[in-house]
């Protein structure tokens, strides 16, 4: 049939068996087989090499992409809304049984079965399962609340339960896995604690903790007269969640035990977040190696220095200095001392505590990197951290700014200024902007909004103040693309990825 006369549900499956075929033509090429869901993952096997070449990851987002606009095509649309307004109602008896798990039950239970260890313990159980009897006596919790926890899980594709009330691991579980003896994590909350939420970062990019709470205020923040409008970081849905006036950073900076696990576990999270791209995202967006020998870089508002240690093992004749507040830098140190003792060493690598919105002190740097720094501030405040970058910069100095595309939900393309930059077409009738394969973009553009009041802008990375044009020299700056990195992850060097921010 011509696929102009196929209907939406036929072209979805066409995307999807189009997408398999090139995943299976490729395995078969190597001869793999696809994983199972019910074994465990093994990133260093062959076929998860395989599984994240570029081809086979287009492939993959397009099944998802159309999987997700399939499903929610010949879903009842009630079932549908439901299931995204976080509640577990059943309208009618025709539905009792038929919605899915809101997603906030979802996350709690994962962080329960990290917490509780029944990652660690089920793994250790090996492929016969364990019953829940025997996980519950070993992490001293009722058995029957395990079996309501594994069985939710295992419904979600997470364990399986092989016969009644016995768990084993898989694929997704697996995931969840610290790789340490049961005994250990059971004893060790502190440390499990810090792990859980690496995973949680990896699994649902940001914690489970402050921005779900943030989250379920967005709707008061978003109707009150006040903080509608508001700019301020201060004034948004996470200090209506915690009763607070301060600023997130403010608020994680304090010296209670509970903000300082907050703040740590944040900084882990962010770490986390470069373990999310390709690690060669950070080097091929921008040639490092072509600066001249001994040239000095600066990670303003660097975190723990995560996206400069792959630079600082890549290119070892650059010098890099990572600037953040004084709790971050102490973490830094850590972080160095355990990944790169060398650099910090021979002076190669200097931690500087900084406060991005005094004067830059680094008047030599060839490049000022701010990832995931604009995307937290409302412009005022961004124009105010680039202008005290632009006082300090050379007429070499180069602003690389890395962060998230946010695009339109209907065709319209927001990179069309800028050459190579053009993402590839997406086949009907998926959404233009790529559904569910491309949630990351938005999710990230909310927890902003929620947790800090970031960029208050319309869809798209640019809003051209001045007529000043996307690439080139932006008042001594020069801005630096590359559409092999952007393809890969969606990340943008530019101006500024949300909006292009002029500094006078
Ligand atoms: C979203 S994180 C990004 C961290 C890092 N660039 C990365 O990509 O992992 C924002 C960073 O800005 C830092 N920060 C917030 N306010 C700051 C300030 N006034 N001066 C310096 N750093 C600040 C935070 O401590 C945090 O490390």
């Amino acid at each position: 049939m011509a696929s102009e006369t196929l209907s939406p549900l036929r072209l979805l499956g066409q995307i999807i068996n189009d997408s398999i075929d090139i995943i299976e033509e490729r395995l078969a090429e190597a001869s793999v087989s696809f994983p199972s869901l019910d074994d465990p993952f093994n990133p260093t096997s062959k076929v998860e090499s395989i599984l994240v070449e570029p081809d086979i990851i287009s492939a993959t987002s397009h099944i998802v992409a159309a999987a997700a606009q399939l499903l929610v095509t010949v879903r009842h649309p009630v079932q549908t809304v439901f299931d995204d307004s976080l509640r577990q109602v059943a309208l009618n008896e025709q539905m009792v049984g038929c919605t899915d798990a809101p997603q906030f039950l979802r996350s709690s239970c994962i962080r329960a079965a990290i917490d509780g260890s029944l990652v660690e313990i089920v793994r250790e159980a090996g492929a016969q399962g364990i019953h829940v009897n025997d996980i519950a006596a070993k992490n001293n919790t009722d058995p029957l609340k395990v079996a309501r926890i594994l069985r939710f899980l295992s419904n979600h594709h997470i364990f399986r339960e092989i016969t009644p009330n016995v768990f084993a691991s898989n694929r997704l579980s697996s995931v969840l896995d610290s790789g340490k003896p049961s005994k250990e994590t059971v004893a060790n909350t502190a440390d499990r604690h810090i792990f859980v939420h690496l995973v949680l970062q990896r699994l649902r990019r940001m914690t489970a903790d402050e921005m779900m709470k943030s989250a379920a205020y967005l709707p008061e923040a978003f109707l009150d007269p006040k903080l509608s409008f508001s700019i301020e970081p201060n004034e948004t849905s996470l200090n209506m969640a915690f009763g607070t006036k301060m600023s997130l950073f403010e608020w994680y900076n304090q010296k209670d035990p509970e903000s300082v696990a907050r703040s740590q576990r944040f900084r882990i999270a962010m770490t986390g977040m470069t373990k999310m791209e390709p690690e060669t995202a950070i080097l091929s967006g921008f040639q490092w190696k072509d600066l001249p020998e001994g040239s000095t870089i600066v990670d303003v508002g660097g975190g723990v220095g995560s996206s400069s240690l792959i630079i600082a093992k890549t290119v070892p004749h650059l010098n890099i200095v990572i600037q953040d507040q004084p709790q971050t830098i102490a973490d830094a140190k850590e972080f160095w001392i355990t990944n790169m003792p060398s650099a910090i060493s021979s002076g190669r690598v200097k931690l500087q505590v900084h406060d991005f919105f005094q004067p830059q002190p680094i008047k030599v740097a060839l490049a000022f990197l701010l990832r995931f720094i604009m995307h937290d501030w409302a412009d005022p405040y961004a124009k105010k951290i680039l202008k005290s970058l632009r006082a300090s910069a050379t007429p070499e100095t180069k602003l690389i700014i890395v962060d998230c595309i946010v695009s339109y939900s209907c065709n319209a393309a927001i990179t069309e200024d800028i050459p190579g930059a053009v993402l590839p077409p997406v086949p009907a009738p998926l959404l233009p902007s790529f559904g569910k394969a491309n949630s990351l973009a938005y999710q990230i553009d909310l927890q902003m909004w929620v947790s800090c009041n970031g960029p208050r802008t319309y869809p798209g990375p640019f809003r051209c103040i001045g007529g000043q044009t996307v690439v080139g020299r932006l008042f001594g700056f020069i801005i630096f693309l590359d559409p092999l990195f952007l393809r890969l992850c969606q990340f943008l060097f530019e101006g500024s990825t949300y909006r292009l921010v002029v500094v006078g």
